[in-house]
């Protein structure tokens, strides 16, 4: 069981609360660093190929100690070990949490309910890899004979945003003749658009479902399976171009697939932190198994070190009290995530599930309403694009939102002078939120630019920048596999960390369940044309609208 710690009553948040009215309030990033020639090497961390520079934050060593002091008080290290133990940690669910155990390279079991779950992950993985190179090679062939081309994984939330960003972040390493799509919505646009760029003959479609129940992905499922059995008409040849991702053995069967094509993976793997699962079979038929592997590995290791490093030099743990110290006590609510790697653009989508499923939570783990801020708001767009669209906000609004700025410092497309042009932004943004521009400075550049006094005096307060706006840089030496395994995981475990201190339980997701029931009520409603008065005044109208409109 976790820690019940509600974490206002301890010490250090109150002495948090302190430090920040007393000094923190009144501190420049910039004047720290004017007074301390050596913050960079204080508050930078490197872990293998990832550089860790959390020096342009607002803190001091005070403010760390005083957050590491909060992740004692709220017992973090115990929890991660009941993590990692296999301990029933979800408790609304009474679930172990364990997408750990399925990259776990140490050799040890991992005990779930007195079994150790180590074979069955290793079986599985074993299934994937043989799998995928029969596909690759040519042996697992379609219903005429032809070689798979098309993959394409029906899924979604946490069956379709892993494979999606990994994919994508992994585009150098995928197989030559493999194509991988992905489809989610159940607007009929998505599989409509998708169908168009496949056929029957070459495509293998994996239906990626935890629970196998999802409205999405069953009907999306369906209809893949009409498309297809429209060419290939024999329901035998089904088994030749469906494979089913899942827990749930008996719906896969109901569906029509045969088990013997069914990847398992099991309760204690929440599906947004499944892609390490059979979820990842996707990644695995467009990477390769041996790429999919070092992806493990790369996550493998983020763990020992979650495991292993003291508080105050781990990861994870800064990642989260940084994100804490934000959120609850300078009253940021979001966080921005910003991947200088166009590779890298389906990232700041895949924690937003990651990151607000698991902390969007507004009730403790004692069942009573927090008083204090939880998850945030996550979002995020590559750079440079960012800068294009709302760094003016970043920079000059009214909200402070903390940024985690992520970059390779070598490119797989090292075209002229492109990647220093995107590095010189990385390094330049980062340094522009800290330092600013004083009223000073822009009225000598704008005298220097020609300027009248009139017109320096009506343009100042515009061109000042505040700055003091706190960054995490992220330096990767690559994006590949491993590293990005590496990176996922850090933020998984920062996700964890953040919940065990605001006392939350961060591995259900009962807000999601709502709008799916009154969905469910809803659409018998709507196929007829009776006028409909069950609901509020605006649904009603919305809906009887919606039917007139298509008459
Ligand atoms: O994998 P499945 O069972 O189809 O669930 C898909 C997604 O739906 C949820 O919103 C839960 O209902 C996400 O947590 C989950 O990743």
């Amino acid at each position: 069981m976790l820690p019940k710690i509600n974490p206002t009553t301890t010490q250090a948040w109150l002495l948090l609360k302190k430090h920040f009215d007393d000094e923190i309030s009144r501190t420049k990033i910039s004047d720290l660093f004017k007074k301390d020639t050596e913050r960079f090497s204080k508050f930078s961390i490197s872990f293998d190929d990832i550089l860790f520079d959390f020096s342009k934050n607002l803190i001091t060593e005070k403010t760390m100690q005083l957050l590491r002091s909060l992740a004692e008080d709220c017992q973090v290290k115990s929890a991660i070990d009941a993590m990692f133990n296999g301990e029933s940690i979800n408790e609304t669910e009474n679930r172990a949490v364990l997408h750990t155990a399925l990259r776990n390279f140490s050799g040890n079991p991992v005990m779930v309910d007195g079994k150790d779950v180590m074979p069955d992950v290793q079986r599985v993985l074993q299934q994937m890899k043989s799998f995928a190179e029969k596909v690759h090679s040519g042996e697992w062939k379609g219903y005429t004979g032809k070689k798979i081309k098309y993959i394409v994984n029906i899924g979604i939330g946490g069956s379709d945003l892993g494979p999606v960003m990994v994919t994508e972040a992994l585009k150098p390493y995928w197989i030559e003749g493999i194509e991988p799509y992905f489809v989610s919505n159940v607007d009929g646009t998505h599989i409509a658009e998708t169908l168009k760029k496949v056929n029957p003959e070459e495509t293998l479609f994996l239906i990626a479902s935890k629970t196998f129940t999802t409205q999405e992905t069953m009907t999306n499922a369906h209809t893949a399976r009409s498309w297809f059995l429209e060419a290939a008409k024999n329901e035998s040849e089904i088994a030749k171009h469906f494979v089913a991702l899942s827990t749930n053995e008996k719906a896969v069967a109901q569906f029509g697939i045969d088990t013997a094509n069914m990847f398992e993976f099991w309760d204690w793997v929440g599906g947004r932190y499944s892609l390490w699962s059979a979820i990842g079979l996707s990644i695995v038929l467009t990477i390769g198994y041996d790429h999919f592997e070092a992806l493990l590995k790369g996550a493998y290791k983020t763990d020992e070190h979650f495991k292993t490093a003291p508080l105050d030099k781990n990861i994870p743990v800064i990642m989260a009290v940084l994100g804490i110290w934000y959120i609850n006590f300078l009253k940021a609510q979001t966080q921005v995530i910003l991947p200088y790697d166009q590779y890298l653009h389906r990232f700041a989508a895949y924690f937003q599930q990651g990151d607000m499923e698991s902390n969007g939570k507004s009730i403790d783990r004692k069942g009573d309403e927090v008083s204090y801020k939880t998850g945030p708001v996550i979002w995020g767009e590559p750079g440079t694009n960012g800068q294009h669209a709302f760094y003016q906000l970043i920079h000059q609004g009214t909200i402070l939102i903390p940024a985690d700025f992520i970059a390779p410092a070598i490119s797989h497309n090292p075209i002229g002078d492109h990647h220093l042009k995107l590095m010189s932004n990385f390094f330049a943004q980062t340094e522009a939120l800290m330092n600013g521009k004083d009223e000073k400075t822009v009225r000598e550049e704008l005298k220097a630019a020609g300027k009248t006094d009139e017109e320096i005096k009506k343009l100042t307060p515009f061109k000042v920048f505040k700055g003091n706006k706190p960054t995490n840089s992220f330096l990767i030496k690559a994006i590949t596999p491993e590293t990005l395994g590496s990176l996922i995981a850090l933020y998984e475990h920062k996700i964890f960390v953040q919940g065990i201190i605001w006392n939350i339980f961060s591995f259900d997701q009962w807000g999601v369940e709502l709008g799916k029931q009154l969905a469910g009520q809803i659409l018998p409603e709507l196929e007829n044309n009776e006028e409909v008065s069950a609901h509020d005044c605006s649904t009603n109208g919305l809906i009887n609208k919606f039917k007139e409109m298509r008459k």
